[in-house]
C-alpha cells in the first residue's frame, strides 16, 4: 500500500468497474493528499475517464472503495457529491459566451437556484472580492469586462477553472486542460494548477508528457485499467513497463 503520510482526501482501493464483461478499471488504488496535485496518464481506454467517472459518481464501481474524507462516494450521486467539494472540468467550456469574464464567475458563485433566485441576488463586496482573487488566480485579471465569447481557446479553458475555483472545490477534477492550446497557453496552464493546487487538491488526466513534466507533480500512468507506475516524471518514464506501454509497439 502507498498512500503518504497523511489521512487522503481522496482514497480509491481495489476498484473495478466491469462494462459487459470487460474491467475498465481493474483493482485500481490510488490516493491523493490535502493539496497535492497529481497527474494521470496513460494511454487510450486506460481507464483515466472511467477513474474520473467512479470519482463523482457518474459510473458506480463494480468493486472496492471509494472515499472523500469519510464520506463513501459509491453511495451517494452526482449531485451530493459535487456539493461536497469534488469539481470537475471537462474539455468543453460550458460558460456564456455573450456575459464577461466576471460576470461568470458571478454567475458560478451564486448558482442561483429557482425561477426568482438571480433577483434577489446581490453583490456584497465580499463577493466582488472573491471574484477578483479568482480571477487573479486563473491569470484573467485583465480580461474581466471582456466577453467571453472573444477570448482565446485557452483563456476559456481558464475561466473554466476559474467558475470552478468560485464553489470552493476541496478536490478539483481536470481532463485534458491543454488539448488544442498554443505552447505559451500550455506553459501557462501548468502554472496555473500548480498555483491553484496546494490550497485544494488537483488530479489533471493528460497525454502531453511535457506539459505533465511541467507540473513537477507525481505522476500516476494507467494501463488496462490498473496502475502501472506512480512517481516523479522521471521515475516513471524510465520504468521499463511504461516505456512498454507508450513505445513498445
Ligand atoms: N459505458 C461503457 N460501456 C462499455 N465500455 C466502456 C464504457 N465506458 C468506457 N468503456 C471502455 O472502458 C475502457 C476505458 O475507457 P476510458 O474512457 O476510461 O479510458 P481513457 O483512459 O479515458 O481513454 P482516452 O485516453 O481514450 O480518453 C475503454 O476500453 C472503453 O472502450
Amino acid at each position: 500500500m502507498s498512500g503518504g503520510s497523511g489521512n487522503p482526501v481522496l482514497y480509491l482501493d481495489g476498484v473495478s468497474v466491469v462494462f459487459d464483461g470487460f474491467k475498465a478499471l481493474n483493482n485500481l488504488s490510488l490516493f491523493v493528499e490535502p493539496g497535492e496535485l497529481r497527474a494521470i496518464i496513460g494511454p487510450n481506454g486506460a481507464g483515466k475517464t472511467t477513474m474520473m467517472d467512479v470519482i463523482t459518481g457518474k459510473t458506480r464501481p463494480t468493486e472496492g472503495t471509494v472515499r472523500f474524507h469519510q464520506h463513501d462516494l459509491t453511495k451517494l450521486d452526482e449531485a451530493t457529491i459535487a456539493n461536497l467539494g469534488i469539481g470537475r472540468k471537462f474539455q468543453k467550456p460550458t460558460m456564456f459566451d455573450a456575459l464577461t469574464v466576471f460576470e461568470n464567475l458571478e454567475l458560478a458563485l451564486k448558482a442561483p437556484r429557482g425561477p426568482f433566485a438571480c433577483l434577489r441576488w446581490i453583490l456584497t463586496g465580499e463577493a466582488r472580492r472573491k471574484i477578483e482573487g479568482v480571477m487573479e488566480e486563473v491569470g484573467l485579471g485583465a480580461r474581466a469586462h471582456d466577453r467571453a465569447g472573444v477570448l482565446s481557446h485557452g483563456q476559456r479553458q481558464w475561466l473554466e477553472i476559474g467558475m470552478l475555483l468560485m464553489q470552493d472545490p476541496e478536490l478539483l477534477l481536470v481532463d485534458e486542460p491543454v488539448a488544442g492550446m498554443t505552447d505559451q497557453e500550455t506553459e501557462h496552464t501548468a502554472a496555473l494548477l500548480v498555483r491553484i493546487a496546494g490550497a485544494r487538491s488537483v488530479v489533471v488526466v493528460e497525454h502531453d508528457l511535457e506539459f505533465v513534466r511541467a507540473l513537477g507533480s507525481k505522476v500516476t500512468v494507467l494501463c488496462e485499467g490498473t496502475m502501472l507506475s506512480e512517481g516523479s516524471i522521471d521515475h516513471v518514464q524510465s520504468d521499463p513497463r511504461v516505456i512498454e506501454v507508450y513505445l513498445g509497439r
